[in-house]
């Protein structure tokens, strides 16, 4: 693994009005590893999240990224074009609705083939061979390539925006849930794909989830949060094994009583 991190927060605090949504969560993630944030609903997942991948702007706090050419980079100093371009291109951002992440009525094949073109793709041929070439790996039939994400099944869709974000080869992915609101046995396919690509591709990603065994099977490192604010963190297995505080011992046991 590399010395530097590729992200690095520290001090990341987001008030909305009088209500807090995270406060002081510093957290390193390296390349090739997966950390997942855990916490119950209204924890400050999701808006750690957003302000991670500079969707939400910090009431405090510093963000820095290490980009392709090793330059680390004060995220919240960046320009909105160079923003965008890094959300197209480093990084992914999967969403737990297939739909926000997705254009309905655009067939399978433009999907993947957009976010080519944004990047400067520009021959036909080439990418309608890489988009099915990712159709096949996230185990969508090819044939389906001109249909519209409409007609596809929930895992389908999920798959399909998983296929989305990695054709531009990501250094980093951002997830929200990428399993909640399917069934289990779709869950654990899809589960399954996203841990060998993680492994294959070397990626780093950054996974919300209230789902411990999404976050054990998926995760090198573990942030628990609650209220806004980091619980405990550590080596996942660890953590989930051995919970040292009270509030993770709670979260661990009802699990297994689950
Ligand atoms: N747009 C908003 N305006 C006001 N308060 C918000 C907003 N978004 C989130 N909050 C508040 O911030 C806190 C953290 O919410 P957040 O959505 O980050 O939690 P979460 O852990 O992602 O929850 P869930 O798992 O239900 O999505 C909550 O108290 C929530 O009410």
């Amino acid at each position: 693994m590399d010395e530097t991190p590729l992200l690095r927060a520290e001090g990341l605090t987001r008030y909305y009005g009088a209500r807090l949504g995270c406060a002081n969560v510093d957290l390193e993630v390296y390349a090739g590893e997966v950390l997942a944030v855990v916490g119950e609903s209204g924890s400050g997942k999701t808006t750690l999240l957003g302000l991670l991948s500079t969707q939400l702007a910090p009431t405090r706090g510093q963000i820095t990224y290490r980009g392709r050419d090793g330059q680390t980079r004060d995220l919240l100093a960046l320009s909105e074009a160079d923003r965008r371009m890094l959300l197209r291109t480093d990084w992914g951002f999967i969403h737990q609705d297939p739909r926000e992440g997705l254009r309905m009525r655009v067939s399978a094949g433009g999907n993947v083939g957009e976010r080519l073109m944004a990047v400067g793709w520009r021959h036909y041929g080439n990418i309608r061979g890489a988009a099915a070439d990712w159709l096949g790996r996230v185990e969508i039939d090819t044939g389906r390539i001109d249909d519209r994400p409409e007609t596809f099944s929930g895992g389908m869709r999920q798959r399909l925006q998983i296929a989305k974000n990695m054709v531009t080869r990501p250094r980093l992915v951002f997830m929200d849930e990428p399993t909640g609101g399917l069934d289990v046995s779709v869950q654990a396919r899809l589960l399954d794909l996203i841990r060998g690509l993680a492994s294959e591709t070397g990626l780093a990603a950054i996974i919300v989830t209230h789902d411990l065994a999404v976050a054990r099977l998926l995760s090198h490192r573990i942030m628990v949060m609650r209220e806004g604010r980091v619980i405990e963190t550590g080596l996942t297995d660890q953590v989930l094994d051995d919970p040292r505080a009270p509030y993770t011992q709670l979260l661990v046991s009802s699990v297994l009583q689950g």
